[in-house]
């Protein structure tokens, strides 16, 4: 016990620095010691479905499959409660760890938590000497050493950013600088110089751009019309084998390894209806993994999100197949896959049965065995029925004109199961299809719904619904408006329709006629509920109750006695010839000068707030600048320090040093602030601001109407000839100045009562210049 203890207390600094140089887990072979702490009791111990010996030996899979490690030896190390602890285990049994290490002369540990903290990596180096490894360390480099696709790649880059982000104060610390192999961190991140959070930033933005232009690329090629059925699973469950047995895809290589599959790969099947669809092979889950490791997959769970089909794939003969199947739904859980979803589109296949020793009872899950091939039969049935109950699909006969458009368009979406039959110009077509929604293009730009309707007359049974959509006149010359169809099939009527107004020439109501043609809609989704019953806005009609209004109300009941304005008033201004300031006043409704005045308020209640905020901003910011002073290794505080300035420049902290009759500097910028205060809530102040800037919109508006009509404003050249001559004729003399400024010709023409009441004004400046 004594000798381990100096091993952990007295592991000196330099021998620290040297073990670490030697810690890069890039083009190095690690012998590891796998060790699987297993919590035995409280909160945190595992769930009863799980096995700790299956669970060390998945880690021990895990190790192996990479290249540049193997487990040399491994073990299950009891621990209590959690494995939050800094050291995880207590000193008893670290020992007989360390123990264990020296004797398996393992170059590295593997603890097989789902993720160690910076700390106890810090903390379990310092012990064993050698780098500590979570699962999601193994798992990362996993997906680094068989990721083949750009996609897979960029994904990984991802998924790796939330995990440098969780280190980047660590990697920051005093203690850790310079050792971030400890933290597994590559030394890209280690060696920027600047803000590294802002960096992981843009770096995020740049991985999640990249990720979404493959994605386009990818939704081009894809088809519209295709139903998708994705195969979800435990790790090595067998979901490529289940792919490639479905679809024949030769390329799919099914490896008994975990994370064999990395990149989402798509192959198409012909189901025994005649509907082809895609089935997508995707990445396995794994349990105890932090999420982002695989939500950053997002790219490839996509195809599980907007699956038609789900299949969960569960290798039956895994003693732990049951906590794996709970591993997996979590998984989709928290990927967004709503239960509701699941409920509907998921299939439950248990795979392996040639494996099991048990024959497995009767259940609503399907057996089936991918090396033997039992139990496929009635499992592709099964996918069959899916597929229609999901996608809504029915097999129909249906009759086409050869040269009819939508012939083109099943055979481009794949809705043609089998060859059509010729009869005459008539062609016979086995179709697989769900509603077909149709579209009556260039309609004339004015022509309204109802008007549409009239021409049309009744709709024939097989419509389900419509959708009127107006032309868009910033369109012009294009602006035309068109009608939304949807039949429940491929029906004779969809054919008459066509037939009747293919070509048809339609005329608004203000004589511009069109000629409309009939289309099968390039996005055949529609809406799925009636527009008629859609949610209302909830705020319609109940103004009544809003409590503005009631305020409103309320005030305007109590000024009720005395008439806002009586008729005989609104007469005689209406017949009043007023000029257009006194017109605008005119529009004023009680309500609308409540609302002005309660806007009003709030605008003054906000700057005060905001000058509040900005005083105490820029104390607080003062008192921190003189904070960090320090005085024989003692801390001053802030305010002390601005006293102990304000005496240096003498200008009186404390009462004594104050000049009699002179207020203190503090108390002059307190008087500033609240004669700023005063001003900003000065509403004739605000007024005139407001009027100010109605002038300069004016201005503005004036220089764009001028830029509009092909005006020129006068040129500065010009102007300042102008003010030249204009200085010439009257120079700045003071007695020209004063002549011209202020002695009108016509005393009153100018400046009215106004000039004669400052004349006669004893504080006036002008009798003052005058007199002097
Ligand atoms: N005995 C037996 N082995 C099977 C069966 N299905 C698949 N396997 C084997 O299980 C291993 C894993 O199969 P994969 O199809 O690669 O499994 P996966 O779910 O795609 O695995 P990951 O892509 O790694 O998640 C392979 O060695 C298969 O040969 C089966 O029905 N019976
Ligand atoms: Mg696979």
């Amino acid at each position: 016990m004594l000798r381990f203890r100096q091993t952990v207390r007295f592991f000196s600094s330099a021998e620290f620095a040297t073990n670490l140089a030697s810690t890069s887990t890039v083009n190095k072979s690690w012998q590891v010691l796998v060790v699987h702490p297993k919590v035995r009791w409280g909160s945190g111990s595992a769930s009863i479905l799980k096995n700790a010996d299956r669970q060390l030996e998945e880690a021990v899979s895990l190790v192996n499959n990479l290249s540049n490690m193997i487990a040399v030896d491994s073990l299950i190390m009891p621990v209590d409660y959690n494995t939050k602890r800094k050291s995880i285990w207590a000193t008893g049994n670290l020992e007989k760890l360390v123990e264990k290490r020296e004797e398996a002369r393992a170059t590295a540990l593997m603890v097989n938590v789902d993720v160690l903290s910076p700390m106890q990596q810090e903390e379990l180096f310092r012990i064993f000497e050698v780098p500590i490894f979570d699962r999601y360390n193994i798992v990362l480099s996993i997906f680094k050493e068989y990721a083949m696709t750009e996609e897979a790649r960029l994904q990984i880059a991802l998924a790796e950013l939330p995990y440098i982000r969780s280190r980047i104060q660590s990697l920051n610390s005093k203690r850790l600088s310079g050792k971030s192999e400890i933290l597994h961190v590559s030394e890209q991140y280690v060696e920027y110089d600047g803000d590294l959070a802002e960096n992981l930033r843009k770096k995020e933005q740049e991985l999640r751009k990249q990720l979404r232009e493959l994605k386009d690329d990818e939704h081009i090629s894809q088809d519209s019309g295709t139903a998708t059925v994705a195969v979800v699973g435990y790790t090595n469950a067998g979901k490529t084998s289940l792919v490639k047995k479905l679809t024949g895809a030769a390329n799919l290589d099914p490896k008994d390894r975990l994370f064999a599959t990395l990149d989402t790969t798509r192959h198409f099947a012909k189901l025994p209806s005649g509907r082809r669809v895609l089935f997508a092979d995707t990445i396995g889950f794994l349990s105890d993994l932090p999420i982002h490791l695989i939500s950053a997959f997002e790219a490839t769970l996509a195809h599980v999100k907007f699956a038609d089909v789900i299949i969960h794939l569960r290798d039956i003969s895994n003693p732990d197949w049951k906590a794996q199947e709970e591993d997996v739904i979590n998984t989709l859980k928290s990927i967004g896959v709503e239960e509701e979803i699941m409920g509907k589109r998921m299939i439950m296949v248990d795979n392996k049965i040639d494996k099991c020793s048990f024959v497995p009872l009767p259940s609503e899950s399907f057996h089936i065995s991918c090396k033997t091939g039992n139990g496929f039969q009635e499992l592709i049935l099964k996918i069959d029925e899916k597929v229609i109950e999901t996608t809504k699909c029915k097999r129909i006969r249906i009759k086409l004109d050869v040269r009819s458009p939508i012939v083109e368009w099943l055979y481009r979406n794949q809705f043609v199961i089998t060859e059509p039959i010729a009869d005459g110009n008539i062609l016979n077509f086995d179709v697989m299809t769900e509603n077909v929604k149709i579209v009556m293009r260039h309609l004339p730009r004015f022509i309204t719904e109802t008007e549409v309707l009239q021409i049309i007359g009744e709709f024939p049974p097989e419509v389900l619904s419509y959708y009127f959509s107006p032309a868009d006149i910033s369109f012009e010359p294009l602006a035309f408006a068109s009608m939304y169809i949807v039949f429940s099939s491929f029906c004779d009527s969809l054919f008459e329709f066509e037939k009747r107004f293919e070509g048809y020439i339609f005329v608004d109501s203000k004589g511009i006629d069109s000629m409309c043609n009939i289309e099968v809609a390039t996005y055949q989704s529609h809406a799925k509920c009636n527009r008629d019953e859609m949610k209302k806005d909830s705020k319609c009609g109940k103004i009544t109750e809003e409590s503005y209004f009631k305020k409103f109300m309320k005030k305007l009941e109590e000024t009720e006695s005395t008439p806002i304005i009586t008729l005989e008033q609104q007469i005689l201004r209406l017949g009043r010839g007023d000029d257009a300031k006194t017109q605008l006043e005119r529009l004023d409704t009680p309500l609308v000068k409540f609302i002005y005045n309660e806007q009003i308020e709030k605008q003054q209640a906000k700057l005060y707030r905001n000058i509040q905020r900005e005083a105490k901003r820029s104390t607080r910011i003062a008192m921190d600048s003189a904070g960090t002073s320090e005085e024989n290794g003692r801390r001053i505080s802030g305010a002390a320090v601005i006293r102990r300035e304000r005496k240096a420049e003498n200008i009186g902290s404390g009462r004594g040093d104050e000049k009699k009759g002179e207020p203190r500097i503090r108390d002059k910028e307190k008087e500033k602030e609240k004669k700023k205060e005063k001003k900003l809530l000065d509403p004739v102040k605000l007024e005139k601001k407001r009027e100010r800037d109605a002038i300069r919109k004016q201005k503005f508006l004036e220089k764009k109407w001028m830029n509009d009509h092909g005006i020129k404003p006068t040129p500065p050249e010009v102007l300042k000839e102008a003010r030249e001559v204009k200085k010439k004729e009257y120079p700045k003399t003071s007695r020209n100045y004063r002549a011209i400024r202020e002695t009108p010709k016509n005393l009153g023409d100018h400046v009215g009562e106004d000039w004669i009441k400052r004349l006669t004004d004893p504080k006036s400046n002008l009798r003052k210049s005058s007199e002097s």
